[in-house]
């Protein structure tokens, strides 16, 4: 039977101005894909209740990594039973089946490490074990003592000519691996990234694949301790793990030799250009955007219809309570991170589109737009998660009180996604990385030199003024944000010159105006965002009734960066103060334009409940049922009178009564 729909909810979905399928079709590239999309999801879902249906964030660390386990072998086991091959559906259907996972590591970056590192007889070896999950890895680059600073890693590969092996070392307690995700319990081989010792020289970072349980007993191998690291803030239904070697032997084979090798005799023979190594850190930032555009876009789902089914005070007295989602207030809060979580998820396709692009050219022995891709998968996979963490807190802050109760999904969800601000890079240090791409390309650009074309804002002519009028010309909203970026790369670069100037070295020169250029990296990204989503809108067919809706989201998320950052675009008179005033009232304008529209922008995402798994998420809006229902499941309610009562409760309170009747006798 079907649920009886929230009344309010229901109007909502009534008012929209345009057709939400239509959106999903957008989204998801088209009819065909959004039916095959449904397709897994319903299978996904049906499939995954049978295997067990408990709630993973409501259960222990321990038995959550359970859970996931089991989840995530069942997945798996279909996926090959059904006989799914494109990797976008098997992403779908194993993220719809399962929200997190041990396995996470061992497909998303031991197995693309093998891809990109091995040579083509190590991959002929092992990439059927690995893909079969024969083998299940993880990649162990970070220690205990270092994260960011690769070159910093203290573990040693030490080549024995003798034997023809490497031999494997932590030779110090920061050098233990530590934070691996399915180290601690699951993975019996590791990607491991080790300083490369042979001839008695430091040939610098290298990657090994270094077994380290029995594949039958599980048990650690001669020469390893591993474990789980413990409770973290999220995730856990990840084991991330230590690992502390101590002369572990490996055959010299097992050094991932696609671009650097040593040979039997111990020659070291060196790659092409080191950065090769860090091919599958920039694989999965450059696929950071879109993952961050979901999540919020999920967060976003759980708030809005949440807002619309929510009831509370009066605008006008004594014409009863209204929908939050009709307070200006709310409105603001919720339509900018419906309208960002729409920009990341248009960057990440782009962002994705030049990986591909870039990648393949890589393979091709062609490394010349390797710079712009590290620069722009660093510097988008900082921003977009910024903006992710920023925005799921917003949503939850939109849902009051019930934000806060782990039925709305929302404190797990950012629990578990602010992870990628640190994990594949700290930001910061990322946007620093990109931060060097857009100096070289400024001062390229002084030169008269020709930039690629990601770098091209850098080109225009100083001292422009703004054009935008009340209009928003969308190539206006773009030409600000490049403004904006330029004029902020120049200042950096300023800083940078001032200070090198005052006669403190490059290096020092640098740190002394690090900030100034992690500002400029990320006015960088956010113009990037705005053209991504601009071009994506302007540039596809739809119905006008759809098309103008997501051009009104498109201005909004460019009038809200303008508004949050006014000082940045009235800097040296690009912008008026009558400007700014007129993108104000224009942002106010578009929220009102949208309220009809906020509960179809967030349907068509389509997230089914079962992923949402969320109370105030729900599509049928019965939100006051559903967080009673959890109440009641709360596991302190298994007992009327908890054991604790009479325990410490009730001898308490009695010795205070005692004392008390004592007292009164005195
Ligand atoms: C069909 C497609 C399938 C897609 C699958 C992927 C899907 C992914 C979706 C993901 C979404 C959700 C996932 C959720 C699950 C959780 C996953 C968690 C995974 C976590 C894994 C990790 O965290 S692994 C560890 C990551 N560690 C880091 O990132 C370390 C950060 N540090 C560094 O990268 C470097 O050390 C450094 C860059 C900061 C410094 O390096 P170094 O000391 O060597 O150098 P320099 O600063 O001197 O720079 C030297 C020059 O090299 C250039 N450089 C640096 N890095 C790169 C690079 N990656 N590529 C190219 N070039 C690079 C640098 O710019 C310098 O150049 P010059 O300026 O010219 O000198
Ligand atoms: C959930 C999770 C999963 C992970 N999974 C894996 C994995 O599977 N495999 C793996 O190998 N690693 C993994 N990691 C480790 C992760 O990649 C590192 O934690 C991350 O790269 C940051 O490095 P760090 O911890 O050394 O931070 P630090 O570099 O110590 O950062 C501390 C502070 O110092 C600042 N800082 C450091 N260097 C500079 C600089 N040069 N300039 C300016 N500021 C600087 C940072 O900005 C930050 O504010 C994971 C981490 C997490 C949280």
């Amino acid at each position: 039977m079907a649920a009886i729909v929230n009344p309010d909810l229901d109007r909502c979905r009534s008012q929209a101005t345009f057709d939400p399928l239509l959106l999903t079709y957008f989204i998801y590239d088209g009819p065909e894909k959004t039916k095959r999309r449904r397709f897994l999801q319903h299978l996904a879902l049906k499939e995954s209740k049978k295997v067990n249906d408990c709630q993973l964030s409501e259960l222990s660390k321990e038995e959550q990594y359970e859970v996931a386990l089991q989840k995530v072998t069942a997945t798996y086991r279909r996926i090959f039973e059904l006989g799914l091959q494109d990797p976008a559906d098997i992403s779908l259907y194993r993220n719809t089946f399962i929200e997190g996972h041990p396995f996470a590591i061992h497909v998303l970056a031991f197995l693309p490490a093998v891809q990109k590192l091995a040579s083509e007889e190590q991959k002929a070896k092992w990439l059927p074990l690995i893909e079969r999950f024969q083998m299940i890895g993880t990649y162990a680059q970070t220690e205990l003592g270092h994260g960011t600073f690769v070159r910093g890693l203290e573990t040693t590969a030490t080549y024995d000519p003798k034997t023809r092996e490497f031999i494997i070392n932590s030779p110090t307690t920061t050098s233990a691996k530590f934070w691996p995700g399915g180290l601690g319990k699951t993975a019996n081989f590791v990607v491991l990234m080790a300083k490369l010792i042979t001839n008695g020289r430091d040939c610098g970072l290298q990657s090994f694949l270094v077994q380290i349980r029995d594949l039958e007993t599980h048990q650690p191998l001669p020469g390893i301790t591993v474990g789980d690291i413990g409770q973290k803030f999220g995730f856990g239904f990840i084991d991330n793990g230590f690992l502390i070697l101590k002369d572990v032997r490996i055959p010299r084979d097992n050094m991932l030799m696609r671009y650097a090798q040593v040979l039997e005799d111990g020659t070291f023979v060196s790659a092409k250009n080191d950065r090769l190594l860090y091919g599958s850190m920039t694989l999965i930032r450059s696929h950071m955007a879109s993952a961050c555009g979901r999540a919020l876009a999920m967060a976003a789902t759980i708030a809005t219809r949440y807002s619309a089914v929510r009831r509370q005070s009066e605008i006008n007295a004594g014409a009863g309570e209204v929908q939050v989602l009709d307070f200006q207030t709310q409105q603001y809060r919720l339509f900018t991170q419906i309208a960002s979580a729409y920009a990341l998820l248009m960057a990440g396709e782009e962002s994705s589109a030049v990986y591909r692009t870039v990648s393949s050219e890589v393979e091709t022995g062609n490394l010349q737009n390797l710079p712009i891709l590290h620069a722009l998968s660093a510097s988008l996979k900082a921003f977009s998660s910024w903006q992710m963490m920023f925005g799921i807190e917003q949503c939850r802050l939109a849902c009051g009180g019930h934000g806060y109760s782990s039925a709305s999904g929302l404190p797990k969800l950012y629990a578990n996604e602010v992870s990628a601000c640190t994990y594949e890079g700290e930001n910061t240090v990322l946007c620093l990385q990109a931060a060097r791409f857009l100096i070289k390309s400024y001062n390229a650009a002084e030169k008269g030199e020709q930039l690629p074309s990601l770098a091209g804002f850098l080109q225009a002519p100083k001292g422009e003024k703004s054009r935008l009028t009340e209009n928003l010309e969308l190539d206006q909203l773009i030409a600000a944000y490049e403004h904006r970026a330029a004029r902020q790369v120049r200042e950096a670069n300023s800083r940078f010159l001032s200070h090198l100037n005052k006669g403190a070295t490059a290096t020092e020169a640098w740190n002394q105006s690090s900030q100034s250029l992690v500002e400029a990296v990320v006015t960088f990204s956010h113009a990037f965002v705005v053209r991504a989503f601009i071009e994506k809108v302007t540039s596809s067919v739809l119905e006008p009734s759809l098309s103008s809706v997501l051009i009104q989201l498109a201005q909004l998320y460019a009038l809200h960066g303008i508004t949050r950052n006014s000082g940045q675009f009235l800097k040296g008179g690009y912008m008026s103060d009558h400007q700014l005033e007129m993108v104000e009232n224009k942002l106010y304008e578009l929220l009102a334009a949208l309220r009809p529209n906020a509960v179809a922008l967030v349907d068509a995402f389509e997230f089914p409940d079962g992923v949402l798994d969320s109370a105030l998420g729900r599509y049928d809006g019965n939100v006051y049922e559903e967080l009673m229902e959890y109440a009641k499941r709360s596991k302190l309610n298994k007992t009327e009178v908890h054991p604790g009562f009479f325990k410490y409760q009730k001898p308490f309170v009695d010795s205070l009564k005692s004392q008390a009747v004592a007292q009164s006798r005195l």
